[in-house]
């Protein structure tokens, strides 16, 4: 097998294809309760007929060692051996969960990634990161494993939720911050509903895939792919500890990349300028994020557990220009506290 990523019409027939070598020796389907009846329809037609189906229930709150648990069972009760090939179909939680899950299960089974939201066919089906949040804090247990193969069918779209689909946006909005000035201009000009979401999905993995080459494990600028992600982890955390008022994972990394563009221009990194361009083009997607300056501290303190940090010190990945990244950046608790009341005090 190998990990490429298959994109468009041909990626569920190339799954296929995996799924019927002899070196196979069981399939097992994860799904969570949406993407079973929402996408294992259009997968049945591509899967052996002695699959077995595991699910779990769908949102973040599901991403945990006890689903983990649910997925060994069933390993574990059906005999699965060495050479069984999981099948992630869902969205981040999904592959992010299935792919731990996997990894883990007698040392490592194969396994393959088949995202059915925008968010995880631009970003969490591709470059290996696996895991699951553990006490309240984002992704803390997981392991780098790269999947046997990524399997990307944009018409599984279709029935995304808007707001989902936005969410997902919000690491494409990422890709082009960091990496790529020229679509981030084109695009906050054109907005961000497109017809032609495959060109979408096939330049963010590309550029993905491009980062993640470099430096799988993240040592260095892989991190640049985490811009965004220390405030906004910080700000889906503390959300979810509030029933109710939790945010989507792209929601929060794009108030996260609101804050960490702030941080920038304090830093004399960008211009109050670029500043502006991102907050207009961030605004014009997403609504502002529901929290009061009160939680500012609690919502900053999240940012002492993020895994980029070194012993005290939060490093951040801040932007030198729109479309440049830089990583290893020190930032404060209360430096994070008051982008959060920057962001806090901005009309939408
Ligand atoms: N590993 C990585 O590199 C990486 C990158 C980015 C994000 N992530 C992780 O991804 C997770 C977020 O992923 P997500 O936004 O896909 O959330 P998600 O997996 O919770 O999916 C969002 C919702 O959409 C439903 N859904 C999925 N596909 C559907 C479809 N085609 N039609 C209708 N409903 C569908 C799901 O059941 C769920 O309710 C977070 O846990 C985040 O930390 C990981
Ligand atoms: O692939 C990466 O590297 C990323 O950082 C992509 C992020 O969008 C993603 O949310 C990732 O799961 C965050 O990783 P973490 O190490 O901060 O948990
Ligand atoms: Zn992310």
């Amino acid at each position: 097998m190998d990990n490429s990523v298959i994109i468009g019409s041909g990626a569920l027939p190339a799954l296929a294809e995996l799924l019927y070598r002899p070196a196979v020796s069981r399939v097992f389907v994860l799904v969570d309760s949406n993407t079973a009846r929402q996408c294992l329809p259009a997968l049945l037609p591509h899967l052996p007929a002695d699959y077995k189906l595991i699910e779990i229930p769908a949102g973040e709150e599901y991403k945990t060692l006890a689903s983990c648990d649910t997925v060994w069972c069933e390993l574990t009760g059906q005999h699965a051996d060495r050479h069984a090939v999981l099948v992630n179909l869902g969205g981040g939680v999904v592959t992010d969960l299935g792919g731990f899950a996997a990894a883990l299960y007698k040392r490592g089974i194969r396994f393959v990634q088949v995202p059915t939201t925008l968010l995880a066919q631009v970003d969490a089906s591709v470059g290996g990161k696996t895991g699951v949040d553990f006490q309240g804090y984002k992704n803390q247990l997981g392991v780098f494993q790269v999947p046997a193969g990524v399997f990307i069918e944009p018409k599984f779209l279709e029935t995304l939720d808007p707001r989902q689909l936005k969410s997902g946006y919000a690491e494409v909005v990422k890709h082009w911050l960091i990496a790529d000035a020229e679509a981030f201009n084109t695009n906050r000009r054109l907005g961000w509903l497109t017809d032609d979401w495959t060109s979408i999905i096939q330049e963010s993995v590309a550029l993905k895939q491009r980062i993640v080459a470099d430096d799988p494990l993240e040592a260095g600028p892989r991190k640049l792919l985490n811009f965004g992600h220390t405030v906004g982890h910080a700000i889906e955390s503390y959300l979810l500890t509030q029933p109710g008022r939790e945010a989507l994972h792209g929601e929060a990394v794009a108030a996260g990349m609101v804050c960490e563009s702030w941080l920038s221009v304090q830093r004399g990194l960008l211009s109050a300028e670029e500043l502006d361009k991102i907050e207009t083009f961030v605004f014009s997607v997403f609504d502002k994020l529901d929290f009061v300056t009160l939680e500012t501290n609690a919502i900053a303190e999240f940012a002492l557990q993020d895994k980029k940090n070194a012993g005290a010190t939060i490093n951040c990945t801040l932007l030198s220009g729109i479309g440049q990244g830089v990583y290893d950046q020190p930032v404060t608790v209360a430096e994070i506290a008051e982008s959060l009341r920057y962001y806090h005090r901005l009309q939408a």
